[in-house]
């Protein structure tokens, strides 16, 4: 295939290596000081287009994309409150559309197993639910996308908890679900989800411990979403 970065930092570099060691062409690596190089590329000789730029960036090179008819796979966070915007115009342009907050295969069947644990909080009392993230200190937004997709597990399956918030310093809100943001080096990312209790702690984590689980994901999703339509997520592409 030839794919198509848009967004050729840390994410982006990886990306590109893995996919050519797959056999796959790269159309086109796109950062901030080359967008000029768009104006050679179209549906012609892009396939599909990987985008793992910036928050500010993002919703950019989807509309991009999605005006040429390229399908385009996205991991940028921090920029979902634009999505209804382009989920519309996804419909509209009748295109392609794929996000996810985390590629990782380990981090998807660890939101089904936070989505699982949330449930059978909500039948027990007396635990005081918190998300803990940690990230390298170049990371623009917090919580981190992954975070949020937590938080949203578990108020989907929680009967007392309204929403979740970023909690800095000891602004503790009653029946909201702190997330707690921590920036260290060189951490690619780890997510833990706390529930504590004056009897004891439940506590479940994931550490990835490279960025290559979030690279191969990507590349997977891109292979699978070639001749697929409409606005997709991991709920489509894994089989659990
Ligand atoms: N969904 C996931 O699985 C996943 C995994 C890792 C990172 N991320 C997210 O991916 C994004 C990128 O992460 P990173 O670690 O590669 O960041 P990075 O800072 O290393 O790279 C971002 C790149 O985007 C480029 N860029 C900025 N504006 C641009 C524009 N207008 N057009 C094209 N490129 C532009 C920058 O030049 C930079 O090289 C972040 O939002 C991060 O949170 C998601
Ligand atoms: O390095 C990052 O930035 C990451 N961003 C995603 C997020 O915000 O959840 C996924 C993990 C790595």
């Amino acid at each position: 295939m030839n794919i198509l970065l848009l967004g050729y930092g840390k994410m982006g570099q990886l990306i590109g290596e893995i996919a050519e060691s797959r056999g796959h062409n790269l159309a086109g690596k796109i950062n901030i000081d080359n967008r000029e190089d768009l104006d050679q590329l179209n549906s012609s000789n892009v396939d599909v287009a990987i985008e793992f730029s910036q928050p500010e960036a993002a919703v950019e090179n989807i509309k991009w994309c999605l005006e040429k008819g390229i399908p385009i796979v996205s991991g940028t966070t921090g920029w979902l409150s634009q999505k209804p915007d382009i989920e519309a115009m996804t419909k509209e342009k009748n295109g392609t559309f794929f996000y996810a907050s985390n590629f990782s295969i380990g981090v998807n069947v660890f939101f089904k197993v936070n989505e699982f644990l949330a449930k059978l909080m909500n039948e027990t009392s007396g635990y005081k639910a918190s998300i803990e993230e940690i990230h390298h200190t170049a990371k623009k937004d917090a919580p981190s996308g992954t975070a949020i997709t937590l938080a949203e597990g578990i108020l989907n399956n929680n009967s007392s908890l309204k929403d979740w918030y970023l909690l800095e310093g000891n602004g503790e809100k009653e029946n909201e679900l702190p997330i707690v943001s921590k920036r260290i080096d060189p951490a690619p990312g780890t997510h833990i989800i706390r529930y504590q209790s004056e009897i004891d702690d439940i506590e479940i984590s994931h550490t990835a411990h490279s960025r290559q689980g979030f690279a191969l994901g990507a590349i997977l999703v891109a292979e699978w979403i070639k001749d697929k339509k409409g606005v997709l997520s991991m709920n489509d592409f894994l089989s659990f």
